[in-house]
């Protein structure tokens, strides 16, 4: 019989994670903190997170724009040619952001967008670029596209970039759970991107999971490699971000609004968003369960490629302007006891744990924001499972 270990953890990361390990960062070591990776990427433009105390800087700008290290900008002949599609949005900043943190090294960059925005100017690492609309010659000699437009734009253009034979990164759903593409978390399954490669003129697709999917997978995991996770059940704290620019500026509308005594301005949300909490505002489906919480389980199952973990996932939206948080329950197959979870969570790649009960000091989003780490704390076991297997005795 299967011995259990449950364990309870809280997770804050940046909202609208993206990971996209087929480029590592120019000058660090696989094995840093940090990690090799470039990933989460969040949903926030410069404009708004100036207004709520988030992002200092934008990659418009140069030391400031840094979140950290130092400042050298990725233009660079021997780079690939890159092209951000969807780069007027919060994910499609955050792209550029992350590019510039991590000398992202680059000889082109083609910022793509709607008709909409066809001829605004786009900063970046001092240059000024023109927005270009999207279309599906956009892609001639372009080695890697960041997409960022939302599913039916990346099923549309996404075919488009890889015969032309670039290397995409989805942000989208649109092809997560299309059995010969890859989902990836660099942290969790590098391994689904082996043969692809950036620069041999191949194109390929490469899909990102939703944000609350890796932001579990990526605290979850290492437990799930040291005593196999049975059950994991997780209630999400999702930030405006992930709804996008125009959610997280209704946000700080609504707040304004309803501060002064007026009725708030509901055009992103059905409801008030300020001063509340509602369910997920994905569509909620037959079985009771919203699109969120659904892709929590399959697009789990997938990236683990184990469909017999159950998991469980309630998805609220909560008046944070930006990263989200979880609470993640799980059950293990084999006992694992609480301070080696912790050890185990401490050396995890892209996780930081903060778990400070002297202090009731955890993860809190306005501390993951603008962070690539998973914050994680709280761990326990929990005490409404029988048996206490290889758990220390209080
Ligand atoms: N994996 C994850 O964790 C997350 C993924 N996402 C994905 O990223 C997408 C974008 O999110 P977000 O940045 O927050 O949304 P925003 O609404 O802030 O931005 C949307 C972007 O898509 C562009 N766009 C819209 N229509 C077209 C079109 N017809 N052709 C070309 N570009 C177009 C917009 O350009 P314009 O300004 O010209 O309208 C804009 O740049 C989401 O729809 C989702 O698919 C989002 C959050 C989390
Ligand atoms: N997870 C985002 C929604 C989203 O964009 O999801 P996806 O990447 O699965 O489309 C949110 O907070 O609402």
């Amino acid at each position: 019989m299967a011995t259990e270990a449950v364990l309870a953890a809280a997770a804050a990361v940046p909202a609208a994670s993206t990971s996209q390990s087929v480029f590592s960062r120019k000058s660090s070591s696989p094995s840093s903190f940090n990690g090799a990776h470039l990933r989460h990427g969040f949903a926030a433009s410069d404009n708004f997170s100036r207004q709520s105390g988030g992002r200092k800087g934008s990659p418009a700008s140069t030391a400031a724009g840094k979140r950290r290290g130092v400042v050298t900008m990725g233009l660079s002949q021997d780079g690939p040619s890159i092209a951000v599609v969807g780069v007027t949005g919060a994910v499609g900043q955050e792209f550029l952001q992350v590019l510039h943190d991590r000398d992202f090294p680059y000889r082109s960059i083609k910022m793509l967008a709607s008709k909409r925005s066809a001829g605004k100017k786009q900063e970046f690492e001092g240059h000024e670029y023109v927005v270009e609309e999207l279309t599906e010659g956009s892609f001639d000699d372009v080695d890697i596209a960041l997409f960022s437009a939302g599913g039916s734009i990346s099923k549309k253009f996404g075919p488009a970039a890889v015969n032309a034979g670039a290397i995409v990164v989805d942000n989208s759903s649109a092809f997560r759970m299309d059995k010969d593409i890859p989902l990836v978390v660099p942290e969790v399954n590098p391994e689904a991107l082996n043969g692809i490669k950036v620069g041999n003129g191949k194109g390929a697709l490469i899909a990102n999971p939703n944000c609350s999917t890796i932001i579990a997978l990526v605290a979850a995991t290492p437990l799930h490699k040291a005593a196999k996770v049975k059950r994991m059940v997780v209630s999400t704290y999702q930030a405006a971000s992930g709804a996008g620019a125009a959610a997280m500026a209704e946000l700080e509308q609504q707040t304004r609004e309803v501060l002064a005594g007026q009725p708030p301005t509901c055009n992103i949300f059905s409801q008030q968003y300020a001063f509340n909490i509602f369910s997920h505002n994905a569509s909620v489906l037959e079985n009771g369960y919203n699109e969120e919480e659904m892709k929590m389980v399959k697009e789990t199952h997938k990236i683990w490629n184990d469909s017999s973990v159950k998991v469980t996932a309630t998805c609220i939206r909560v008046p944070v302007m930006r990263a989200h948080a979880e609470s993640i329950n799980l059950q293990f197959e084999s006992p694992l006891d609480e301070d080696t979870a912790r050890e185990i969570l401490q050396n995890a790649p892209g996780v930081v744990v903060i778990d400070d009960r002297e202090r009731n000091r955890f993860p809190t989003p306005l501390e993951a924001s603008n962070k690539d780490d998973v914050a994680v704390g709280r761990i326990r076991r929990d005490i409404s499972q029988d048996g206490n297997w290889g758990m220390p005795v209080p």
